[in-house]
């Protein structure tokens, strides 16, 4: 058997040994701050984007009162007086408000949005009511057991003048762009997207659209990573597959590093001889962690190339996207300006048990959800644990997560869930 006869410096570290989940998370949650810069730009191209100011409405929302409904307006206390019974004097479209006020036990015809009249608090809907001609005029009988106010929509009761809307840092969703829409802001400013380079490691990957020769396999953790990555705000430069040669991964990360705000790679995290990331990014940067107690996950790797930050993804497909989630996605996140996307949980009943568990380190099981026969929400664990099955990534809805310290896990028993 080759030997290096060179003992590796981390070859007894045991679980309890490496950094945890929770210390890791609690480093990266205190030590990163954003990066991107920031830019205005159009309303219309900001969503999935970070603001990067504060949003504050200048205008009441809506900005006057006006109907909910296709209907009549009237005063409400005219009701009793007039027994329902209105003389129609005016008809009110949305966009042409009326500037004349309704007369003693007057009604307006109105549309849903039009503003109502002055004078008029109530609205009635057409359904409701009937209409009644008599000598040329018109007269609409409004049935009892209407509230005051009915069907009429505040100023304001959306947003009141002088709300703040949304705070920087916030990753805007379809409802925060309307939100500003409805204050009539047209320009935002933003960050800029986070500039991601993006490389597999390895001489045996190959990208799809190629023929496999023996023992090669296809780049499925690029388009695994690029797909997750793509939801941020991020520019990503595709930096290829790097052969296991030192000397060009060395080349190719120190130029890459000067472009981009974030390297980050796949493959070649552990130790092995052919595993060249680690001691490259020694040679050219700072390694702050490496090794973490999770499984799987375990080589992932947290540094930095001058001001370029450095991700070091494990090759196997299942612990590259369970690092991705719960540290990479943060980490661009707040790098990008935003908040640090920790992964949401719930707990719920297994459906599984694992007799025994390794303590000192966290795993992480690909969990489906399902029904039992009450109804009720119960995690199922796909059953095979295997690193490289993408198989259990695209069965699963999230992920079990199942602490440090447990030596099982009981049927029954309620564990915690990561959506993806
Ligand atoms: N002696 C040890 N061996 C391994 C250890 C260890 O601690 N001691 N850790 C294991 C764990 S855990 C993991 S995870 C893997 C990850 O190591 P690397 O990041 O160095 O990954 P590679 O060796 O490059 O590849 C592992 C596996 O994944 C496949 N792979 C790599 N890149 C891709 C890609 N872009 N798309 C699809 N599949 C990819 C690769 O072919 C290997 O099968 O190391 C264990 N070994
Ligand atoms: O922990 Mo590795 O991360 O098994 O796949």
């Amino acid at each position: 058997m080759a030997d290096t006869g060179k003992l590796l410096d981390d070859c007894f570290l045991h679980d309890r040994d490496r950094l945890r989940h929770h210390e890791a998370l609690d480093i990266l949650r205190e030590r990163l701050s954003p990066v991107a810069g920031t830019t205005r730009i159009p309303l219309e191209e900001t969503f999935g984007r970070i603001l990067a100011e504060e949003i504050v409405a200048n205008r009441d929302v809506p900005q006057a009162d006006n109907s909910a409904v296709d209907g009549y307006a009237f005063r409400f206390t005219d009701h009793d007086p007039a027994g329902g019974f209105f003389r129609l004097e005016q008809r009110i479209a949305a966009g042409h408000p009326s500037a004349t006020e309704i007369g003693p036990w007057g009604a307006a015809r109105i549309f849903t949005g039009a503003i109502m009249p002055p004078g008029c608090d109530t609205v009635a809907m057409q359904e409701d009511c009937e209409l009644h001609d008599q000598d040329g005029q018109s007269f609409v009988i409004v049935p009892a057991g209407l509230k005051p106010g009915a069907n009429c929509r505040k100023a304001g009761e959306d947003v009141v003048a002088g709300t703040v809307l949304l705070h920087p840092g916030h990753l805007l969703r379809p409802q925060d762009v309307a939100a500003i829409a409805s204050t009539g802001q047209a320009q935002v400013l933003v960050y800029e997207k986070l500039k991601i380079g993006l490389l597999s490691t390895g001489d045996e990957i190959r990208r799809p659209g190629t023929d496999l020769d023996a023992g090669e396999v296809y780049d499925s953790n690029h388009f695994l990573l690029r797909s997750l990555t793509e939801t941020l705000p991020v520019e990503i430069e595709d930096l290829g597959v790097l052969k296991d040669d030192a000397a060009f991964i060395e080349e190719t990360l120190s130029n890459a590093s000067e472009r981009c705000d974030v390297l980050l790679t796949t493959g070649g995290a552990s130790r092995g001889e052919e595993d060249h990331i680690l001691t490259t990014l020694d040679r050219l940067g700072k390694r702050h962690m490496w090794q973490l107690a999770i499984k799987p996950g375990r080589p992932m790797m947290f540094g930095q190339i001058g001001s370029c930050v450095f991700l070091g993804l494990p090759g196997n497909p299942v612990a590259a996207m369970v690092c991705f989630l719960l540290y990479a996605r943060p980490v661009l996140s707040v790098l990008g300006g935003g908040p640090f996307l920790e992964a949401r949980r719930f707990q719920v009943p297994a459906d599984f048990s694992v007799p025994r568990k390794k303590t000192d380190r966290r795993e992480f099981y690909r969990g489906i959800l399902a029904s039992d026969e009450t109804g009720r929400t119960i995690a199922r664990k796909f059953e095979r644990d295997g690193s490289g099955l993408i198989t259990g990534l695209r069965e699963a809805d999230g992920l079990i997560e199942v602490p440090e310290e447990a030596t099982s896990v009981e049927r029954g028993s309620l564990v915690d869930f990561l959506p993806f």
